[in-house]
């Protein structure tokens, strides 16, 4: 190479080294507004007119970024089968593929890509995400190019479909993070057999409610459901029946209630259910319909009852104590007091206890 060309070629390579570092560090311009820069920027590199990233699943093409003139009817999601496409070339190669003129090529002038879409000029690179092909970069035009692409030019694709790979890795790392987070989130709020709130979730949703209730001075009853002779229908049918019948349980209750009331797991066969704006009334209608979805579980022969204690409590325009919790444990035992007078006096019925917020001394 002559010295005013590799001088040329220095301040090529630099500019897009320049250039790639402003796109790719440009993070709050966000992912997409990054790839189509990058794209726009290969073109004026070039001096090409369709840029795609593309993504490979099985045997199709898909694009998922492009940038195109606008008589070019492309858009993300356009699928094509691969081996009609150029990229098919550069993913078999598994390496860059350049062509300059296609139509005088004496392979390429019959491939599939050139008689469906009459591309004349192409330089593509594979894009792999942990040893896998993921898809390809690439920049093409209908018109010839009008010299041969470069050690330069492979170079300049290279390091954006490099950069491309490590921001892909990054995101799909990101999103695993998050789903995993969610997962997290969601084993400490919710009880992995029933997917109801769990106990600490209950608290959660409570003291929401409650709050708004405190504020408006509302009412809320909160009440005990515990699945009579639970022992004896585990030690009958066995556990796994038993998990069965908690399941059905908690979808049954779930199913009963309105939208703004909740039904959480406190622990064994006992659920909790919060009925806010609710008064002794319209409590019991809820218990029956409640009851009765329960007694219609077809598990074994016997139908399935349940006790339950409630707690009817108004409120006042106060606000709730800082330690929410032990308010909460204080009207759970309070349900639970009832609750127990429902197993003591024969199970399958609903004893209801009533009071004020004031009671606790708040
Ligand atoms: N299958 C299953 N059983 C559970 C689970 N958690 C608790 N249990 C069982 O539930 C049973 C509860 O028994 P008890 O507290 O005596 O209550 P009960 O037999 O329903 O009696 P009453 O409430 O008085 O009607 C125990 O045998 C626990 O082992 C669970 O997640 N799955």
């Amino acid at each position: 190479m002559s010295t005013t060309c590799l001088n040329q070629a220095n301040t090529s390579s630099e500019q897009v080294i320049r250039r790639l570092y402003q796109v790719t560090n440009a993070h709050n311009e966000g992912f997409e507004a990054q790839i189509l820069a990058l794209l726009q920027m290969g073109l004026e590199r070039f001096n090409l007119d369709i840029a795609i990233l593309s993504k490979i699943q099985g045997n199709d093409y898909v694009v998922q970024y492009c940038v195109t003139p606008e008589a070019v009817e492309l858009k993300a999601g356009d699928r094509f089968t691969l081996d009609t496409t150029y990229c098919g070339i550069t993913c078999e190669a598994q390496a860059p593929v350049a062509l300059e003129y296609i139509g005088e090529h004496d392979m390429y002038a019959r491939h599939p890509a050139y008689k469906a879409f009459g591309l004349e000029s192409y330089i593509g690179m594979p894009i792999r995400l942990n040893g896998e092909l993921y898809g390809t970069l690439n920049f093409s035009s209908p018109a010839p190019y009008p010299r041969h692409f470069q050690e330069i030019d492979i170079d300049a694709v290279q390091l954006m479909a490099s950069w491309i790979e490590v921001e892909l890795i990054r995101r799909q790392q990101e999103e695993q993070l998050n789903k995993l987070n969610q997962k997290l989130k969601r084993l400490a709020n919710y009880d992995s057999l029933t997917e109801i709130p769990n106990r600490r979730g209950m608290y959660k949703k409570l003291k929401k409610s409650m709050n708004l209730l405190s504020r408006t001075g509302g009412e809320g009853t909160l009440a005990i459901v515990d699945i009579d002779h639970f022992k004896k229908l585990n030690d009958t049918y066995g556990h796994q029946l038993g998990d069965k019948a908690l399941v059905e349980t908690a979808k049954q209750i779930s199913n009963s209630l309105r939208d703004y009331d909740f039904v959480a797991r406190l622990g064994g066969e006992e659920f909790l259910i919060w009925l806010p704006n609710s008064n002794l009334n319209g409590c019991a209608k809820v218990f029956s319909r409640v009851m009765k979805a329960i007694g219609s579980i077809e598990l074994t022969e016997d139908p399935i009852t349940v006790s339950i204690g409630a707690y009817y409590l108004g409120f006042n325009e106060s606000s709730l104590p800082s330690d929410f919790e032990m308010l909460a444990d204080k009207m759970i035992a309070i349900a639970d007091k009832a609750l127990y007078e429902a197993k003591e006096t024969g199970r399958n019925k609903v004893v209801t206890r009533s009071g004020s917020i004031e009671d606790f001394s708040l």
